[in-house]
């Protein structure tokens, strides 16, 4: 018999097929309450979830008592209480590796439209205001052979590091709980303590995992030690920043400008006040969302699912511990 499987995430058709040949899927929106009512008998059966977004915690996992593996569509997962998946002996599957290239470009998107001041001198463009040539007022900060500050150099912050040093001749300086031998070797990156890196930097970006630890890394105290014309980018998540804090920054002039592609609730309020200050650029975290990046992120988590179900967890696994 086929494992019953959860998809709460639409599939192109092939990965759709393919899932269905090994398993027996039930489709649904979401892993709402009302969901989760609805298809109570189809949650109590499933032995496999696979989708992205949503929390999965110790009070879903009670209505999943057969529950043996997660798949997740995302490389981020702390929508997912680890704790109490071990506790169950459920396997979480993840995608990294190969959305790492894609959400690099969008950072680079985002100190390059920053700096530059991109959607706001569009906007400024097409509003008609382009009368003579421009001055002063609409000049924004050079990138190439600034400092570029990461904060969290793993797949991303190294595929990060790799654009800045080689495409910028940017200096390369990070923060990370260990050394990283590889990005001093290949980008002459220097590792520093966090309040180092705030003062030398010209732009700080982060590409952290949200954890206990990483939650409001960044806040008021933090953002004091930034350079008045630096630029902050954040595609980590919107939690590891203050936002009510940069919020206050940003509106007292402290920094030239941020970049944002996550927020401490998403979607962002459209009464955000990050949405009316020009310095800000704003995306709706799309760090992954390409055609093909997005088709890759599902093509493996279908994989890793039907991988996990059959009791192998070499690749793309958060806790192969877990595994009975
Ligand atoms: N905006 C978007 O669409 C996307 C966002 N993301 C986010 O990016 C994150 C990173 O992805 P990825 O690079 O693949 O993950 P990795 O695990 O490869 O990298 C994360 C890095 O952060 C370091 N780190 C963790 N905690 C701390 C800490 N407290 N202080 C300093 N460094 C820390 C890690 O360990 P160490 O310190 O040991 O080096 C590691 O080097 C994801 O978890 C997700 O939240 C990912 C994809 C898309
Ligand atoms: O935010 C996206 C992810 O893959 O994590």
């Amino acid at each position: 018999m086929k494992p019953a499987v959860i998809l709460y995430k639409k599939l192109p058709d092939d990965l759709y097929a393919r899932l269905a040949e090994q398993c027996d899927v039930t489709e649904i929106s979401d892993l709402s309450p009302e969901n989760q009512q609805e298809h109570a008998a189809v949650f109590r059966q499933a032995e496999g979830l696979l989708g992205s977004g949503g929390k999965v915690n110790g009070e879903l996992l009670a209505k999943m008592p057969n529950l043996r593996v997660c798949s997740s569509v995302s490389v981020g997962y702390d929508n997912f209480d680890v704790d109490a998946l071990n506790q169950r002996n459920v396997v979480l599957m993840h995608t990294p590796t190969v959305l790492t290239e894609t959400v690099a470009d969008t950072m680079m998107a985002l100190v390059l439209s920053t700096a530059r001041r991109v959607p706001e001198l569009d906007a400024w463009v097409k509003a008609g205001n382009w009368q003579k040539s421009i001055g002063p007022a609409q000049f924004g900060i050079d990138v190439h052979h600034k400092t570029l500050g990461i904060l969290g150099m793993g797949r991303i912050g190294m595929a990060l590091a790799q654009r800045a040093h080689f495409g910028f001749g940017m200096k390369i300086l990070y923060n990370a709980r260990r050394e990283h031998e590889e990005a001093q070797s290949r980008f002459g990156a220097q590792r520093c303590e966090l309040e180092a890196l705030l003062k030398q930097s010209d732009f700080v970006c982060i590409s952290l995992p949200l954890t206990e630890e990483t939650h409001h890394l960044i806040g008021a105290a933090e953002l004091e030690l930034m350079k008045p014309d630096a630029v902050l980018i954040n595609a980590g998540r919107g939690p590891v920043v203050d936002e009510k804090a940069l919020i206050a920054a940003l509106q007292a002039g402290k920094l030239h400008a941020a970049g944002l592609d996550v927020f401490e609730q998403e979607p962002v309020s459209a009464d955000s006040p990050l949405l009316s200050l020009p310095n800000v650029v704003t995306l709706p975290h799309i760090g992954s969302a390409t055609h093909e990046t997005r088709y890759g992120m599902m093509q493996d988590a279908v994989e890793n699912l039907i991988a996990a179900l059959g009791g192998s967890v070499e690749k793309n696994c958060v806790n192969p511990q877990a595994l009975k």
